[in-house]
């Protein structure tokens, strides 16, 4: 098979779909791979790394969306790169549909088959091409929050973990999940105080087992949300529904009564958001304000530190994009129910059933394509 992995092309993206050292393993596996040229170099991943490992370098990504079989990316295809996917070509990328019909509709058109990675599963009820952006991103969101705390960016002027006779800073976490957890992890590691909220009672058994008295646990419903982000200087929205549309727990009103300089950090702006003032924004524009709070709703918060995040995402990736070389997409995803469960578009059909539902396409499972 031919994969073909052009350049990332979104604002401040440098991350890169394969490394060296998957493109090695391909082309031991008898496949050919095509890179676009400096794919990986705002990384380190240099073109001669790649030619080493057994790449052509291509100069551009409509050569190399012209020859692929298989395109495998990092971030969701841009307008220009969905016009581009040929009928019954595989892309294997993360693809965040639910909130994104304009990017929905143009992989239908394409009659391409669209593989995400944030809707593959595990034998343990996870997301495991999500998990790693979503350590990084959890342990990103507290940078991002006690940078946007201080003054300068329309912050309240508080350090997180305070000082000897001064209060530490309260951060809530809304959601318990991986990106919660390792939000969790990074503000008590800073001397926060810190209250995550899960409507998961079996998740936040296991969290208080882990981690103890130090980290306090609140089942999640309207009232607790209410009272704690009223209460919180540094919010984390890290909530997720698996492929649907994030629920907006932290309403406008709510915002009126935070304090002013308050901060709200929307990791599940990628799934639409789980405040209601959420909007997407940018690195290179990453904040703004409403209400008085300010918001960071960064969707591609892995790419800022591009390089841990290529490996770690490709790591996971990389069995799976083996698979759907050696056996074709038809063969993979019969063998495996966790790689079918991230077909979400096949062949003009959408075929994940949250996204079907709330963007009004008739729903055709996914095995049913693949038969
Ligand atoms: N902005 C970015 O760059 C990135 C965004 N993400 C996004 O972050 C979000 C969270 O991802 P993960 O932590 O991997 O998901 P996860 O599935 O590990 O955790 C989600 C948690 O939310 C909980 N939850 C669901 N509804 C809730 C509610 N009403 N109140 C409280 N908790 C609730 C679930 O019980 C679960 O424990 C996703 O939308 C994901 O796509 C992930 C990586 C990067
Ligand atoms: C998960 C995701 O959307 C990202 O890493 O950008
Ligand atoms: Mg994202």
């Amino acid at each position: 098979m031919i994969i073909g992995v052009p350049k990332e092309i979104k604002n401040h993206e440098y991350r890169i779909g394969m490394t060296p050292a998957g493109v090695r393993e391909l082309v031991a596996a008898g496949h050919q791979v095509i890179i676009q040229s400096d794919g990986g170099t705002a990384i380190g991943l240099t073109n001669e790394q790649y030619e080493a490992a057994g790449a052509t370098l291509i100069e551009t990504a409509q050569e190399i969306f012209a020859q692929a079989d298989m395109i495998v990316k990092v971030k969701e295809p841009q307008p220009n790169e969905c016009k581009m996917l040929r009928s019954g070509q595989i892309l294997f990328t993360y693809l965040h549909l639910a909130p994104d019909p304009e990017q929905t509709k143009l992989l239908v058109a394409s009659d391409a088959i669209a593989i995400a990675y944030e809707t593959v599963t595990d034998n343990h009820g996870g997301l495991p091409l999500l998990a790693p952006m979503s350590e990084v991103a959890g342990r990103m969101a507290i940078q991002a929050g006690a940078h946007s705390l201080e003054i300068a960016q329309g912050g309240l002027g508080t350090l997180l973990g305070g000082v000897p006779g001064v209060a530490p800073a309260k951060v809530v976490v809304i959601g318990g999940g991986v990106v919660g957890i390792n939000a969790a992890r990074m503000a008590m590691g800073l001397g926060a105080d810190v209250t995550i909220l899960d409507r998961s009672l079996p998740r936040l058994k296991q969290l208080d087992e882990i981690y103890g008295p130090q980290l306090k646990t609140l089942y999640s419903n309207t009232e607790t949300i209410e009272a704690e982000v009223i209460a919180a200087d540094l919010v984390v929205g890290a909530v997720l529904i698996p492929g649907a549309a994030a629920p907006k727990l932290v309403t406008r009103e709510h915002l009126k009564q935070m304090k002013s300089g308050a901060v709200l950090v929307d990791v599940a702006i990628d799934q639409g958001g789980c405040f209601e003032t959420s909007h997407a924004t940018t690195h290179q524009d990453p904040i703004y304000i409403e209400e008085g709070i300010v918001h960071y709703c960064v969707a591609n918060m892995p790419g800022g530190v591009a390089r841990t995040s290529t490996f770690a995402l490709t790591n996971a990736t990389l069995p799976f994009i083996l698979a759907l070389a050696n056996k074709g997409f038809k063969q993979a995803l019969q063998d495996d129910i966790h790689l079918l469960n991230g077909l979400n578009i096949h062949r003009g059909k959408v075929t994940y059933k949250a996204v079907a539902e709330v963007l009004n396409y008739p729903y055709q499972p996914a095995a049913e394509a693949t038969q």
